[in-house]
C-alpha cells in the first residue's frame, strides 16, 4: 500500500507545485493521475521515487517512510519502486534481455553487473515475464529494432524485474499509437491484478484513463480536486480539472511550449 500524506513540493522559492497532497493506493489498484500540463503529475511521481526531493510530508510504501531516506537505505527502497517512462528509457545498442536484466541492477554486485553475470534465477524470471508480455522471442534483438509498443513492454518487464511493491508510469502511452496505447493500458491493468501491485499512471488521455483504470485522481495547480471512479468523472469534474487553463504563449520558452490544451484535444475523444 502506498500512503501519501500532506505532500508538499516547492522548487526554489516559487509557489509550491504540490500542495498538501493526500493519496492512499491499495495493492492491485490502478490509479490514473490526470491534470493539465504543469499541474504537478510528474513531480508527484518523482517525489515517490525520490528523483525529486519532497519539501515536506510523508510517503509510506508498505509502512516504510520514504521521505528522508539516504544512501544505502534509499537505494534499497528504490528497488521497490518500478518506473515506466514515456520515452521507454532503453539502452538502444543493448539487447532486449540486457535491458530487462538492468532491472536487477539494484540487487546484483558491481562485478556481476559489469560482467553481465546475472544469477540464473534472474534470467529465468526475465524469460517468464517476457513471455507474459509477448516479447520473449525478441530476447536477443537489439532494443532499437523494436516497435514503440514492444519497447514499452521491455520497459514494463524491466520495471517488474525489480520485484517492485509499486509501479509508477509517467505518460506510458504518450509516444504510442491509439491501438498500442490501449494494449499497454490493458497490460498494466492486468499485471496490477496478477501481481497485486498498486499502479499509478500519469496520463493526458482521459478516455484511456476512464477505460482502463478503476480510479481517477485529478490535479489542478498542485491540489487534488477529484478522486473517484470513471463513472464519477462527469463533465463537471473534467471542467474543474482543465477548465480555463490556457495554452502558454509561444514566446514563453522551450519548456513551456507543450500546449496545456493538448489535453483538451485528447479529451475530445472522450465519450463523456
Ligand atoms: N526541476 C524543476 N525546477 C523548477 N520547476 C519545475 C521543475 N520541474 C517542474 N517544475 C514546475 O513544476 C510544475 C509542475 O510540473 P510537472 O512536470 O510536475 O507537471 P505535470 O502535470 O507533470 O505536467 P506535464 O503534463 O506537462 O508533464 C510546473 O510549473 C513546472 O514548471
Amino acid at each position: 500500500m502506498l500512503e501519501i500524506s500532506k505532500l508538499v513540493k516547492r522548487y526554489g522559492r516559487d509557489e509550491p507545485v504540490l500542495k498538501e497532497l493526500d493519496l492512499v493506493v491499495e495493492g492491485n489498484s490502478v490509479v490514473s493521475i490526470v491534470g493539465a500540463s504543469g499541474a504537478g503529475k510528474s513531480t508527484m511521481l518523482r517525489c515517490i521515487n525520490r528523483l525529486v526531493e519532497p519539501t515536506s510530508g510523508s510517503i509510506k510504501l508498505n509502512g516504510q517512510e520514504l521521505v528522508n531516506l539516504r544512501g544505502a537505505a534509499l537505494r534499497r527502497a528504490r528497488r521497490k519502486i518500478g518506473m515506466v517512462f514515456q520515452g521507454f528509457n532503453l539502452i538502444d545498442r543493448l539487447t532486449v534481455m540486457e535491458n530487462v536484466l538492468a532491472g536487477r541492477l539494484g540487487y546484483v554486485s558491481l562485478y556481476q553487473a559489469i560482467s553481465r553475470r546475472y544469477p540464473q534465477a534472474d534470467i529465468e524470471r526475465a524469460f517468464t515475464l517476457m513471455e507474459r508480455v509477448g516479447i520473449a522471442h525478441y530476447a536477443n534483438k537489439r532494443a532499437d529494432a523494436l516497435s514503440g509498443g514492444e519497447r514499452q513492454r521491455v520497459g514494463v518487464v524491466r520495471a517488474l524485474m525489480q520485484e517492485p511493491e509499486v509501479l509508477l508510469a509517467d505518460e506510458p502511452t504518450a509516444s504510442l499509437d491509439p491501438r498500442t496505447s490501449e494494449q499497454i493500458m490493458k497490460l498494466l491493468q492486468s499485471l496490477a491484478s496478477e501481481l497485486s501491485l498498486p499502479v499509478l499512471i500519469n496520463i493526458h488521455n482521459v478516455a484511456q484513463a476512464k477505460a482502463y483504470t478503476e480510479r481517477i485522481v485529478g490535479l489542478r495547480h498542485g491540489k487534488m480536486i477529484f478522486d473517484g471512479t470513471p463513472a464519477d468523472f462527469t463533465r463537471e469534474a473534467l471542467d474543474a480539472i482543465y477548465g480555463g487553463i490556457e495554452a502558454p504563449d509561444e514566446d514563453e520558452g522551450e519548456d513551456t511550449k507543450k500546449p496545456a490544451l493538448a489535453t483538451r484535444k485528447e479529451v475530445t475523444d472522450d465519450p463523456l
